[in-house]
């Protein structure tokens, strides 16, 4: 603590500081001290001394006169000293008064220095008072920190106690804990390394996989590529070679053909004059052709209608002439043979008639008085349901309301004889009696093939059976067939098995001719395509017969109904256009292409533009197969080998493939068929008499698709088709890769559109037999013509089809 204390009396009257705790500030000023003070003396004193300086010249000056008229000479030399000296002291005059005004400067200098310093001083004495109060705080605070400090020493004191004694207990663990960090830094470091060179041999092994997959990848798609190059390659090798003998052809054509196109040119220009005068000609005709076509056209509508009524007229005519007998608008006949209602009634429906049936007493009277003395057979009968009398339904006409019981005769109708069904107008009277319809009929015998045993392997005769049995008389509604075609199919080995259990009738389709009848739909002497099976005659409704199509032509022959223009024609029909979905300009390959259905194949594939190649298993079929038009055909049982031999006949391959064969044949195929081929499984014909499994080859060695032939069951022992499992091919490799649509088929499928597309078959094959059609128009396959002392046809002779 220190007290300054300056000079309290000069300053006495200024304000006294106040005195703070421990520190006193005092400041008394002596004027001196100032500068300006030093400055007023300096100036006060350099007066004085210039006044004594002046006042010693004075006095000087009057000692040297007064020696001046005491010694003259000696005067002289003074005033020339005192001028000096004057001029001394005029200098330091001047010299002083410089020496005035540079004081008085700096004396002005000085007292602006203090006013600031003046100021500063009162600015000092603010701020003083203003720390006077922080140091008062800051006192108090620290007092409050002197007892947080004393607290908080010892505070520490304890926790330094405590430390230490952890201190003495810390160094031993601190030596463990040393040590065990050690082994952990030495096992971290080994753990790392471990990680590293596992990391880097997982990345090694990932990437050697990838690799590995990536080789493996490129290896199959380079061999696949391979081989479609080298099949490639062979391919264009072949179309080289025969483009290039195509182009020496053509060259030469393209010669000829340059000759003949001089030619022609003038020829041309020459037609070119005749056609303008020609055509002129012809509009001329044309004008008169219309007038004709005008004035012929109202001939024929004259002509059709004098036609009408002279074909009426003649009729009529022909009928009376025939012994018919026109009673208002109906004509009537009477037969003079002897027969039973039954046979009358047969006898009237070959006539296109029935049996009479009457409206009115007036039609009767008429008919009891035109037959004169013969009784006449009535459409009138309860054959159907005992008791219950009707008239026939044997067409359009045939049908009335019963006529009254007036007319039956007294007691009648009365089944006396027991099954007299049918009515009779008695020559003697008006009346009406009953009688038995079968008096004088006679019962058909019916001869049908049986299957005595099933097939094992191909049929033989001792397969079979023929067998008798009695018809029965047809119903109403039902008709009588007699047998005129027999069909003999491969889908019966198949079928046979499933459908049929020995003893039964053989499966089968027939064209048969109705012989009686007592449906109106199925008039005598028409002809039908029933499912009967092998019999030769037949007692069944309309319900399961087709009829052949109506107006069919004369030289066609009928048997056809169960070829080209039946079941094998619309199977044909189907399995190229809704399976194959065949395009003009596409190769299509048959096979068993002589047979019923392959015949039409070819034909109908050519008929819509494409390139056909058949195979057929004699040289004679192959004959035929190049007569009916197809472009390629080869006997394939006697190549050498059936591959290149389809190589050759189609090198860019098949677009649609009729399978009718199926087994090793198709297996052959596969490889050569196009991208987006499409097959129609229709029959597997080589594989229904099986007794041993086949195997089957995809692709032959030069291929190179599979190293190993593949097997496979195409069918388990429940569905009984095959005596035995057949192995065949596996076809997906070239089904996947080549993308192949394969679809088996049944022509039932299509059964909806059976009669127009018969129709359609129809229409083909009579362009072919007029000769209005292209050269590619239908033809029907040939028949197998076979006979025994049976009088039923031979199953067993070979042949596609029969012929009773
Ligand atoms: N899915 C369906 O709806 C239908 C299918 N089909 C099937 O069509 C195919 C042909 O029937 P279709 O024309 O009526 O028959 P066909 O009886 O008219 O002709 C069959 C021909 O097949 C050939 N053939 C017979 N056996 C073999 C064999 N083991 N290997 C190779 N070829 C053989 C023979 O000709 P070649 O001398 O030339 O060898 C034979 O002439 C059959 O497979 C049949 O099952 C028939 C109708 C309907
Ligand atoms: C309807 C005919 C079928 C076979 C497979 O021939």
């Amino acid at each position: 603590m220190q007290t300054m204390d300056i000079d309290k009396d000069t300053y006495a009257n200024k304000p006294r500081k106040k005195d703070y705790i421990g520190v006193t500030f005092s400041a008394n000023f002596q004027w001196w001290k100032r500068p300006s003070g030093v400055a007023a003396v300096c100036l006060g004193l350099l007066c004085v001394l210039l006044l004594a300086g002046i006042i010693g010249l004075s006095v000087y000056y009057n000692r040297i006169i007064g020696h001046y008229y005491s010694a003259e000479r000696f005067q002289t030399s003074s005033l020339n000293n005192l001028t000096k000296e004057r001029d001394q002291l005029k200098t330091s005059y001047n010299t002083l008064t410089k020496e005035r005004d540079e004081l008085q400067t700096r004396y002005n200098t000085l007292t602006k220095e203090r006013d600031q310093l003046q100021t500063r001083y009162n600015t000092l004495t603010k701020e003083s008072d203003q720390l006077q109060n922080r140091y008062n705080n800051l006192t108090k605070e620290r007092d409050q920190l002197q007892t947080r400090y004393n607290t908080l020493t010892k505070g520490r004191d304890q926790l330094q106690t405590r430390y230490n004694n952890l201190t003495k207990e810390r160094d031993p663990l601190q030596n463990s804990y040393n040590t065990l960090t050690k082994e952990r830094d030495q096992l971290q470091t080994s753990y790392n390394n471990q990680t590293k060179e596992r990391d880097q041999l997982q990345t090694r092994y990932n990437t050697l996989t990838k690799e590995k997959d990536q080789l493996r990848t490129s290896s199959n798609t380079l061999t696949k590529e391979r081989d479609q190059l080298q099949t490639s390659s062979n391919t264009l090798t072949k179309e080289r070679d025969q483009l290039q003998t195509s182009y020496h052809t053509l060259t030469k054509e393209k010669d000829q053909l340059q000759t003949s196109y001089n030619t022609l040119t003038k020829e041309r220009d020459q037609l070119q004059t005749s056609y303008h005068t020609l055509t002129k000609e012809k509009d001329q005709l044309q004008t008169s052709y219309n007038t004709l076509t005008k004035e012929r056209d109202q001939l024929q509508t004259g002509y059709n209608t004098l036609t009408k009524e002279r074909d009426h007229l003649k009729e009529e005519l022909n009928k009376q002439s025939s012994g018919w007998q026109k009673f208002e608008s109906s004509w009537y006949y009477l037969s003079t043979e002897k027969k039973s209602w039954t046979e009358s009634r047969q006898d009237c429906l070959k006539r296109g008639a029935h049996l009479v049936i009457i409206n009115s007493k007036k039609e009767q009277e008429f008919i009891h008085e035109w037959s004169g003395c013969l009784d006449i057979y009535l459409g009138f009968h309860d054959t159907n349901t005992e008791g219950v009398w009707e008239w026939i339904n044997d067409g359009a006409l045939g049908q009335s309301s019963a006529p009254g019981t007036t007319y039956w005769r007294d007691g009648e109708p009365n089944d006396a004889d027991q099954g007299e069904d049918c009515a009779q107008l008695s020559k003697k009277s008006l009346q009406i009696y009953c009688l038995r319809p079968e008096e004088q009929s006679t019962m058909v015998v019916s001869k049908a093939w049986t299957l005595h045993q099933h097939f094992q392997g191909f049929p033989k005769a001792s397969d079979f059976h023929l067998r008798e049995e009695t018809l029965p008389q047809p119903r109403d509604g039902q008709v009588l067939l007699e047998a005129v075609f027999l069909s003999v199919d491969p889908y019966m080995r198949p079928y046979s098995q499933t459908m049929m259990k020995e003893g039964d009738v053989m499966i089968g389709s027939q064209v048969a001719k109705v012989i009686q009848s007592y449906n109106p739909s199925f008039p005598v002497g028409c002809h039908v395509v029933s499912d009967c099976g092998w019999r030769s005659h037949w007692v069944c409704d309309g319900a399961e017969l087709t009829p052949v199509l109506p107006d069919w032509p004369q030289d066609i022959p009928l048997s056809l109904a169960l070829g080209a223009i039946g079941m094998p024609g619309l199977t044909a029909l189907y399995g190229l256009e809704e399976v194959c979905e065949i395009k003009k300009g596409e190769t299509l390959l048959v096979n068993a292409a002589a047979g019923a259905v392959g015949s039409v194949v070819g034909q109908i594939a050519k008929i819509k533009g494409c390139r056909v190649v058949g195979c057929a298993g004699t040289d004679t079929k192959v004959s035929y197969l190049k007569q009916l038009g197809f472009d390629q055909v080869f006997n394939y049982k006697t190549v050498t080998s059936l591959e290149e031999s389809l190589r050759e006949a189609a090198p860019h391959g098949y677009d649609c493939y009729f399978e009718n064969v199926g087994g090793k044949f198709s297996s052959v195929v596969m490889p050569q068929m196009r991208e987006y081929g499409r097959i129609a499984v229709c029959g597997s014909i080589s594989m229904y008499n099986d007794t041993t499994p086949q195997t089957g080859i995809l692709s032959t060695p030069q291929t190179g698709k599979l190293s190993t032939p593949q097997t496979g069951i195409l069918s388990t022992p429940q569905t009984g088709l095959l005596s035995t499992p057949q192995t065949g091919p596996y076809v997906h490799t070239y089904m996947i890769f080549k993308q192949l649509r394969m679809e088996g088929f049944l022509c039932a499928r299509w059964k909806h559109k059976h009669q127009q597309s018969l129709r359609r078959l129809m229409a083909w094959m009579t362009e072919h037999i007029t000769g209005t059609g292209p050269t590619t128009s239908l033809r029907g396959p040939h028949l197998v013509i076979t006979a025994t002392v049976s009088g039923m046809p031979d199953p067993v002779k070979t042949g596609t089809r029969t012929h009773t």
